[in-house]
C-alpha cells in the first residue's frame, strides 16, 4: 500500500494530504508543460479523515435555502424598513436560525464538483467564492476551458467597494479562485504563494463578469497562472499567480 510522505506542508496538513493525494505519474518533471491529473488519481479525502460530499447528494432544499439566505443578505445590507418591522423580521430570523442549526459540519468538509465537460474538482463545500452551501459565496461556478477554467458571476451590493463598484480584494478572491482552479484541473491541486492583481478598470456591479484562469507555464512544482475578469467585453483585472503544488512523495 502506498504510504504518502509529505515535507514541510505543516498547516492544514490533514486537508493538504487529502486534496493532494500520491500521484500515478511525476507531476515534478523538469520543462513541463502541462501535467493532467485525474482525480480518480488521487487518494480520497476520506482516507484522511474529510468527508467528500458528491456535488449530487446537496438536497435541492438545502439549494434553495442558500439562495433564499443570500437574497435575504441583499435584502438586510439595503432595507430601510421601519424599526417596528425590522425588529419582527429579527426575531423571526433567530428563531429560523436556532431551527436549522445542527452544529457545524466537520472544517475541511469536501464537495466534489463535475464541470460540463466531465473534470471532477474537489473544493470545501464552504468556500467562500465557490462553496455551494455558502450563502456569502456568490458563487462562482467555473468549468473547463483550453488551458483552464472560466465562469460568469454577477455581483450585488454585498460585494460593493466603491459607490457601484465590486470590492477591490473581492476581485482578488474572485482571481484567486480562477487561478487556484485553472492550476488544480490543469496539472494538480496546490496554494496560492503569490498573487499580482492589476486594476486595469472599475468593475461594475449588477454587471456579468467573466472570470478567467489560465495555466501560463509549469517549472517542476511551481504553476505560473493568468487570471482575468472581463465586463461588458472589457477587462477590469488582471493577475499573475504563483501556485505552489503540494509536495510530496511516495515511501
Ligand atoms: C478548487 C480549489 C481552488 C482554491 C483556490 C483558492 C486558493 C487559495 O486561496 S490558497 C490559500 C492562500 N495560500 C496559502 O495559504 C499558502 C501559504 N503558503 C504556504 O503554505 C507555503 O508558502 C507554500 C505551500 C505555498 C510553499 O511552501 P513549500 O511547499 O515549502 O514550498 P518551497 O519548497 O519553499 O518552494 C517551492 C518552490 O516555490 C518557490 N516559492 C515558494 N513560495 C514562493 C513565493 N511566495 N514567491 C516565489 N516563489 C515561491 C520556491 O522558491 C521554490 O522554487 P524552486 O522549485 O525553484 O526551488
Amino acid at each position: 500500500m502506498v504510504s504518502p510522505k509529505y515535507h514541510r506542508v505543516e498547516f492544514g496538513s490533514t486537508l493538504v494530504r487529502a486534496l493532494h493525494g500520491p500521484t500515478t505519474t511525476d507531476p515534478y518533471e523538469e520543462h513541463m508543460t502541462v501535467n493532467t491529473q485525474p482525480v480518480a488519481d488521487r487518494p480520497d479525502p476520506r482516507a484522511f479523515g474529510l468527508p467528500v460530499v458528491e456535488q449530487d447528494q446537496i438536497p435541492d432544499e438545502l439549494r434553495s435555502l442558500v439562495a433564499g439566505v443570500r437574497s435575504l443578505v441583499e435584502a438586510v445590507a439595503d432595507t430601510e424598513a421601519d424599526p417596528a418591522t425590522l425588529a419582527e423580521v429579527d426575531e423571526t430570523v433567530r428563531a429560523l436560525t436556532d431551527r436549522i442549526a445542527t452544529g457545524p459540519r466537520q472544517v475541511g468538509t469536501m464537495v466534489r464538483r463535475t464541470m460540463a465537460d466531465g473534470t471532477d474538482e474537489l473544493g470545501t463545500i464552504t468556500n467562500i467564492v465557490a462553496g455551494p452551501t455558502n450563502p456569502a459565496a456568490p458563487p462562482l461556478e467555473l468549468e473547463r476551458v483550453e488551458g483552464g477554467v472560466q465562469g460568469t458571476v454577477t455581483l450585488s451590493t454585498t460585494y460593493q467597494g466603491p459607490p457601484g463598484l465590486v470590492h477591490g480584494g473581492w476581485i482578488a478572491a474572485l482571481l484567486d479562485q480562477a487561478v487556484g482552479s485553472a492550476s488544480g484541473v490543469e496539472t494538480s491541486p496546490g496554494l496560492t504563494a503569490k498573487l499580482e492583481v492589476n486594476y486595469r478598470n472599475p468593475t461594475p456591479l449588477f454587471t456579468p463578469l467573466e472570470v478567467t484562469g489560465k495555466v501560463v507555464r509549469t517549472e517542476r512544482r511551481k504553476v505560473y497562472v493568468s487570471g482575468w475578469i472581463r465586463a461588458n467585453g472589457q477587462v477590469t483585472a488582471e493577475a499573475e499567480a504563483l501556485m505552489i503544488r503540494v509536495p510530496m512523495e511516495e515511501g
